[in-house]
């Protein structure tokens, strides 16, 4: 679904953001893609999507070279941003304006995750709160059915039962042939959502493994002590004693400490999967 080739793109010509960047990735994932501020995750959004421009066809989504916008390459992505701009209409007309512009847009579905998300079909765009416009956006994302979805931050402004009530309804909806790119640094809202992590750092792909590979062989506990505990791969301190990445060594798996994950990726820990 998505290639990238020699993927070199810098927002000044003196300081590029991504050099030769190479991945590929096909549907049928909901992959977590973190880092640090200023990683670069949002310019890989928007590169993908076609927001920005690179030259030659060093990106390849669904065939298609996404800076030229071709209508139906646009009919089958959909780009959530941090902070969505929406118009001063109801929901009810956006819905009929903007729904025609999908070819796999569902209504039912729609007003499903509407009811759901405690919003109304008459209620303006623009009178909504931040939290609200991105319930509905989320849902509007969800409910085009588009093979490629990208969230950007999604979970922020949300409140804590809205949280769940996306990690319902984005598992319920997600097909096979769709790939779902979350970037967030909420990391615990997407925890048991995503099966892939991608970690961006400085412009590269230091990361990329299938959450089920990483719970194969890799342990997450929380030890009283770490004495006497060989073969531990990282550790952190924590109020409740020290959480450990350790190798699974008697065939126990563990559910992934995301951010713990993160955190030894980030302090270039060794991880040999
Ligand atoms: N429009 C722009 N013009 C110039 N530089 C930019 C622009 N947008 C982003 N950058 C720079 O590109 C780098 C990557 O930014 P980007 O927004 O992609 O990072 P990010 O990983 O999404 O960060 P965050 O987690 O803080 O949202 C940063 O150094 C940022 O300052």
């Amino acid at each position: 679904m998505i290639s990238t080739q020699n993927l070199t793109y810098g927002y000044s010509k003196k300081e590029l953001l991504f050099k030769d960047l190479n991945f590929t990735q096909s549907a049928g994932s909901i992959i977590g893609l973190l880092g640090k501020n200023g990683a670069g995750k949002s310019t890989l959004l928007k590169l993908i999507s076609g927001l920005l421009y690179v030259k030659d066809e060093q990106i390849k989504v669904n065939g298609y070279i996404p800076h030229k916008r071709d209508p139906d390459f646009l009919s089958d992505i959909f780009f959530v941003n941090d902070t969505p701009f929406l118009p001063s209409l109801t929901i009810k007309t956006y819905l009929q304006i903007y729904g025609a512009l999908y070819k796999s847009f569902d209504i039912e579905k729609m007003y499903k995750i509407l009811l759901e998300f405690e919003l109304q079909e008459d209620q303006n765009l623009k009178k909504l709160s931040h939290g609200q416009q991105k319930k509905f956006i989320i849902a509007f994302a969800l409910s085009t059915n588009c093979k490629l979805l990208m969230l950007d931050e999604p979970t922020n402004g949300l409140d804590i039962p809205s949280k769940s009530v996306f990690r319902k309804v984005l598992v319920n909806s997600v097909e096979d042939d769709q790939l779902v790119i979350i970037s967030t640094h909420q990391v615990k809202d997407v925890e048991t959502l995503i099966d892939k992590i991608i970690v961006v750092e400085n412009g590269s792909i230091v990361f990329n493994e299938d959450v089920y590979r990483i719970t194969e062989k890799l342990q997450f506990k929380i030890l009283n002590h770490l004495d006497d505990i060989s073969g531990i791969i990282y550790s952190e301190k924590s109020p409740m004693g020290y959480k450990v990445i350790l190798p699974v060594n008697n065939d126990e798996e563990t559910e992934m400490d995301i951010e713990l994950m993160f955190n030894a990726i980030c302090n270039k820990t060794e991880i040999n999967l």
